[in-house]
């Protein structure tokens, strides 16, 4: 059995804030605004997740007004959305990402990237894929205002 998801999120570029991304620590001058880490490409990639099973979105799991997740690190979401995709007997199929940015480049950072996904989703590294684009200066991202990010996950499971 095969089941699809699809996830997206935006996050606002602000100064004083960390740009962690794909879990990631990535230099810039400025960094992601969210009430957690937020972290847009793992958010994306958890939505999907939480999209393939039917059980609704990120922001139903982990609300924003609960002060539990204030600055939560977003690798721990994801891994725990996880564990309800494996209750399920699910494994990963494949996922395949795309962070929406004008700055900065994340090229260097995308095999460290997909190593920490891969690792959340206990899937070989050749079964996650991260690319990125800019949006040619136009609109909020091409402003520098904000990173969006898009995701598709296949989950997969062995039917009797
Ligand atoms: N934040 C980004 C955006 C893009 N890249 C890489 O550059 C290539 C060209 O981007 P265009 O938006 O001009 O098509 C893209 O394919 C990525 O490889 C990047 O590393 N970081
Ligand atoms: C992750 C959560 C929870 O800390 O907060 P944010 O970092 O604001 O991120 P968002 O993408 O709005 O998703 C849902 C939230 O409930």
């Amino acid at each position: 059995m095969i089941r699809i998801g699809q996830g997206f999120d935006v996050h606002q570029l602000t100064e004083g804030r960390a740009c962690i991304i794909g879990g990631v620590a990535i230099p810039h001058e400025k960094g992601l605004l969210g009430h957690s880490d937020a972290d847009v490409l793992l958010h994306a990639i958890t939505d999907a997740v939480l999209g393939a099973l039917a059980l609704g979105d990120i922001g139903k799991h982990f609300p924003d007004t609960d002060k539990a997740y204030k600055d939560a690190d977003s690798l721990k979401l994801l891994k725990q959305v996880w564990v309800l995709a494996k209750e399920r007997g699910y494994r990963l199929g494949n996922v395949d990402a795309t962070i929406i940015a004008q700055q900065p480049k994340m090229g260097p950072h995308i095999p460290q990237m997909r190593e920490i996904i891969a690792d959340a989703l206990e899937a070989e590294i050749d079964c996650v894929n991260v690319k990125a684009t800019t949006t040619e200066w136009l609109g909020f991202v091409g402003r520098e205002e904000g990173i969006a990010a898009q995701a598709v996950v296949c989950l997969q499971k062995n039917m009797l």
